[in-house]
């Protein structure tokens, strides 16, 4: 992609033009609207990424300006208080808006799906598998059913349930099911209900007129009006509180609402795709949930798949997120492998995130990675017969055992090249013919395990 930065945080382009060089993308970051214009007239740009605040020219009047040409895509950065106005850039025409702070990784899928649509807007026919390949990166079974069911779902426009645990994909699954739909060149429009509190949940989600609340100091549509014809998605449903939910099912009932404190009737036309890590049924159980929502949204759903249930997707996604000119060690690689992931896809891309700006010469190594992963590398080292979890698990005691020794001497001569320099660490990694920064992880790495407290047998 050709990527266009705006922002006046030096540390933020700084991040951003190494991850976006990194994965292969061209980036021209700059830090205000003047220079901007004068880089739009330049160069042709894909996705343009606007911080909205900013001094002198705002985000939203260099929107105003850069929509007119109509040339790129445009993604909105804002921090929490400012979310009304990414609203504002939305109904502008923006393409979607993250928060601040955002990981590099999500930034990055936001910008590929917005150049995505870019070209979707200038190809007259698109094909549908290119766009699937886009955005869902995995070829395991449990991911191949996932993609199928997408395919046979997208086209209705029933609601659908995504479900599954945190940073597993639900959002990109969500995506996918528009960007396949009849739909797809509609509004995409997006809201969290855990980010958000109570009242703001309904005023995003239903607008208000002006006074009906404390703060309310100009009337504002709701995502529902700003979704009219397109799909609302609507991120962590199982937090919508309960008063809010009958005003939820009579939308999805007959499209009919009202903002808070008007006395119009709307109708709106909006297909809803709704997302949750909690076991709905068990709040409907629980009385959480209303029983008729939940049978109401319940029409279609998808199950996500935890990350360690998708075998061969692991290294899949550390290519995806990770192009050329990087690479990654095996012992590394196995590392990433065999770690369990909690926290799914957005661990992992979090984790190799923190790999590059952490490594040397563009290679991710055991020790660029956090301990806990890293630790699982070593001990698979030793298992030379293989890469398996089933070959891990033949791992004994006394074969641990020899592991931590192995690690130990490592550790005893690092501390002693480093005492007989004086614990001057620039000499120190010259004499071991490691990188500066590769001594200070190995004595991070030192640190934390003398305070992990040991196992005893
Ligand atoms: N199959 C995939 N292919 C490529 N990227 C993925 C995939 N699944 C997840 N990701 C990336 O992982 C991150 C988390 O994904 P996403 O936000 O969709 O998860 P989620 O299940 O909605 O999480 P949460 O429940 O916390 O909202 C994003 O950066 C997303 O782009």
């Amino acid at each position: 992609m050709n990527i266009l930065l705006v922002d006046d945080e030096a540390a933020f382009r700084d991040a951003f033009v190494r991850w976006m060089q990194f994965k292969g993308h061209r980036v021209i970051a700059v830090a205000s609207g003047g220079e901007a214009l004068a880089e739009a007239d330049r160069n042709e740009f894909d996705v343009a990424v606007f911080d909205l605040n900013m001094p002198g020219m705002s985000g939203l009047e260099l929107l105003q300006r850069v929509q007119a040409s109509g040339k790129m895509e445009v993604i909105i950065l804002t921090g929490e208080g400012t979310i009304e106005s990414a609203v504002s850039a939305i109904q502008m025409g923006a393409f979607g808006y993250l928060t601040k702070p955002c990981v590099m990784g999500e930034l990055e899928q936001r910008c590929l799906e917005a150049s995505k649509q870019r070209r979707a807007r200038s190809d007259q026919k698109p094909t549908r598998s290119r766009r699937a390949r886009l955005s869902l990166i995995g070829e395991s079974p449990a991911m191949r059913d996932v993609v199928r069911l997408i395919h046979r779902i997208a086209p209705t426009d029933k609601p659908v349930l995504i479900q599954g645990a945190s940073g597993t994909g639900k959002e990109v699954v969500a995506r996918a099911v528009q960007q396949h739909s009849k739909l797809c060149d509609q509004p995409f429009v997006t809201i969290n209900c855990a980010a958000l509190p109570e009242l703001l949940v309904e005023s995003e989600l239903f607008g208000h007129q002006k006074g009906s609340f404390t703060g309310a100091t100009t009337e504002k549509p709701g995502l529902f009006e700003i979704a009219d014809g397109g799909t609302l998605f609507i991120d962590e449903i199982g937090e919508l509180p309960l008063a809010l939910q009958p005003k939820l099912l009579r939308v999805l009932e007959d499209g009919s609402m009202r903002r808070i404190g008007g006395h119009t009737e709307r109708t709106v036309r909006v297909r809803i795709i709704v997302a949750t890590n909690r076991d709905l049924a068990a709040e409907v159980q629980a009385g959480n949930f209303r029983e008729d929502l939940y049978y109401r949204i319940n029409v279609l759903s998808v199950h996500m798949p935890p990350l360690c249930e998708r075998s061969g997707d692991i290294d899949r996604l550390v290519d995806h997120f990770l192009t050329l000119p990087w690479q990654v060690e095996p012992a590394a690689r196995e590392a990433l492998n065999r770690f369990d992931w909690p926290g799914n896809v957005r661990q992992l891309s979090n984790v190799l995130q923190r790999a590059t700006v952490l490594a040397d010469d563009h290679t991710i190594t055991l020790d660029d990675l956090p301990v806990e992963i890293a630790r699982g590398g070593v001990e698979v080292r030793r298992v030379d017969a293989g890469n398996s979890r089933a070959a891990f698990a033949r791992c004994d005691r006394d074969q641990d055992r020899d592991t931590i020794a192995l690690d130990e001497i490592s550790k005893a001569h690092v501390l002693e090249v480093l005492a007989n320099e004086n614990g001057n660490k620039a000499s120190a990694a010259r004499k071991l013919g490691i990188h500066r920064r590769k001594l200070y992880r190995l004595l991070e790495r030192y640190q934390s395990n003398e305070s992990t407290p040991q196992m005893t047998s």
